[in-house]
């Protein structure tokens, strides 16, 4: 049966006391009478914790927690600067009426650069910025002085960071890619390719001509071909997807500054001893991006509003995270820190976690395949209630903070109804999540495949021919036609997962036989006689257990580190 919630929407009435347990219960007894519920206060944040704890770390009082600005997207345009002009010059002197040319180069315009850090933790400051610029190459000037170059940009972002372009406007390549269509257009119908008139006023723009210069000058000047110039920084082809799961130690590349001009001496032949032009520097590129921040935690921990996730932290890590006796508590994503080794050579806990990739290649040392593990994280998310992964409530956008996360820890509330519904109802949203997931990165993958262009990389061949069998031709992370129709894994990637149920607040009375069914549950989908909670086919059954605690008392949160060193030590 369903009823009204009281925000208006239509949700079965089973959520309700997981929602509101002021309206249900008083000191752990459910209430019966109808006009209870008219009567009851939505938010209790006076009384935050039953009146028998004394206020303590793990019950704390209301305003007890730490605040800070946090963001997990950022929408970003990036100018990378434009090269400085070339300049027009020649040497005067006394006497000397009919100096060399002296015009110096222009200065090469700043890059934008990105850079995964330790430190940096959430991108709102990023998200304000809106628009990064990098500075504009200074023209050179007379007596040979070059301009100086634009000053570069990085933008320190968290670990976790996934960068994605959504659009670039490169006038440079622009005109590359059309300069070779021209090309191409006069091999396709046999003409050689200088009969097809020459786009004046294209070439034109890419010079300076004297302005001291007379009219007969000007239009007596035979402008030479473009030079070739050689590229220390390639501009990345497009679409630009980075995954910054591990600290950058160098930044990487985005936005290539434009190559300064050329000053009039580049230019002189024994025919023109006076060249009366110099080159213009180029016009720089800008990307706009998109910037996602999943949290790279050890163990995340999902469960109802309300279930005592926070307080859970609160009680195995030294995190200060909000707590209250209300849903939506926690409004942002909280990591703490598990420590296995009490810092003086003592491990509290051994755990060794698995190596790779990290081959030193200069080193003579035989690369160890696991080290010691002396802490874990935590994260702890806005509670999910049903319907988040259609973006109800809060969950959904937090949900990305777990995916990631090598463990899941389902937080349960003993004493608001009955935990295996409760159960059910997280792995419903956590598993059509997951598979909205893989839904939205094929798409997203297909998209960029679509909408990529050749024209905006700058791997054009010769002849601005495409092929599509070099491997350069396909936008990064797609290599060839088959990766754009891959397989869905029906949200596999989370429901794969290791993961394992925290039972809490079982210091409340009548919570014991409500464990004992949760325990009976997870036995059965251990054994296989019930299916995976989530219904994803091939998910992780293989150990699945109920930890019971009663976090605001301390009491057996040390069985919660336990069990996760054990699942991700694997
Ligand atoms: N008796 C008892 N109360 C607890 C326990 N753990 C948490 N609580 C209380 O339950 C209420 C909710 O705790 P929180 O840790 O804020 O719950 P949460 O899951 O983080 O809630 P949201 O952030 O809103 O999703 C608080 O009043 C806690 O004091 C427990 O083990 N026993
Ligand atoms: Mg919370």
């Amino acid at each position: 049966m369903a009823c009204r919630s009281p925000c208006g929407t239509r949700s079965p009435r089973v959520f309700l006391p997981f929602l509101y347990p002021s309206l249900f219960f008083q000191n752990g007894a459910p209430r019966t009478s109808a006009g209870a519920l008219a009567g009851a206060r939505r938010h209790r944040s006076t009384d935050a914790a039953p009146s028998e704890y004394p206020p303590s770390r793990l019950n704390p009082a209301p305003d007890d927690y730490a605040i800070s600005s946090f963001a997990d997207k950022a929408r970003l345009t990036l100018y990378a600067g434009d090269g400085g002009h070339g300049c027009i010059s020649f040497h005067r002197e006394a006497y000397l009426p009919d100096g060399p040319p002296n015009g110096g180069d222009g200065g090469h315009g700043g890059s934008v650069y990105i850079q995964a850090v330790h430190g940096e933790t959430s991108l709102h400051k990023l998200a304000r910025r809106k628009v990064v610029r990098a500075g504009k190459g200074k023209s050179g000037r007379g007596s040979s002085r070059g301009g100086t170059r634009g000053d570069d940009v990085v933008i320190p972002v968290p670990v976790g960071t996934i960068v994605r372009e959504l659009r670039r406007d490169d006038p440079e390549a622009e005109a590359r890619f059309f300069l070779s269509a021209r090309k191409r257009r006069s091999m396709l119908t046999d003409q050689p390719p200088d009969a097809e008139p020459p786009d004046e006023d294209a070439e034109r723009s890419r010079w300076i001509l004297y302005p001291g210069a007379s009219t007969t000058e000007l239009k007596s000047i035979q402008l030479p071909p473009l030079p070739r110039r050689d590229r220390v920084l390639q501009q990345p082809k497009a679409p630009i997807h980075l995954d910054l799961s591990k600290p950058t130690p160098r930044p990487i590349l985005l936005a290539a500054g434009g190559l300064g001009g050329l000053g009039n001496p580049h230019f002189v032949t024994k025919d023109n001893r006076k060249p009366m032009f110099a080159t213009r520097g180029e016009r720089a590129i800008s990307l706009e991006i998109e910037l996602e921040l999943r949290l790279l935690a050890d163990v995340g921990l999902v469960g109802l509003p309300n279930a005592g996730k926070s307080t859970l932290l609160r009680s195995i890590t030294n995190s200060r995270t909000r707590v209250g006796n209300w849903a939506f508590t926690t409004l942002q994503p909280n990591i703490g820190t598990v420590v296995l080794d009490n810092n003086k050579g003592r491990p509290l806990l051994t755990s060794y976690r698995k190596v790779k990739g990290q081959h030193d290649p200069f080193s003579m040392e035989p690369v160890p395949e696991q080290e010691r593990r002396t802490r874990f994280t935590v994260a702890d998310i806005p509670g999910l209630i049903e319907g988040a992964h259609l973006d109800k409530g809060l969950g959904m956008a937090f949900l990305r903070h777990v995916e990631r996360a090598g463990v899941l820890a389902f937080v349960v509330d003993l004493s608001a109804g009955n935990a295996v519904q409760a159960l059910k109802a997280l792995w419903l949203e956590v598993g059509l999540y997951a598979q909205m997931r893989d839904e939205e990165e094929r798409a997203r993958r297909r998209q960029a495949a679509v909408d990529w262009s050749p024209s905006a990389g700058t791997n054009l061949g010769r002849h601005g021919d495409i092929d599509p069998e070099d491997p350069t031709f396909w936008p990064s992370g797609v290599h060839s036609p088959e990766d754009l129709s891959v397989a869905s894994t029906g949200g596999l990637h989370i429901a794969g997962k290791p993961w394992f149920v925290v039972a809490t607040k079982g210091d409340l009375p009548d919570t014991a036989e409500n464990f004992v069914e949760l325990r009976d549950y997870l036995t059965a989908i251990t054994h296989g006689e019930v299916p995976h909670p989530s219904g994803v086919e091939g998910a992780w059954t293989k150990e699945c257990a109920a930890i019971p605690v009663s976090a605001i008392r301390g009491e057996g949160v040390d069985r919660v580190v336990h069990w996760a060193v054990g699942l991700l030590d694997g």
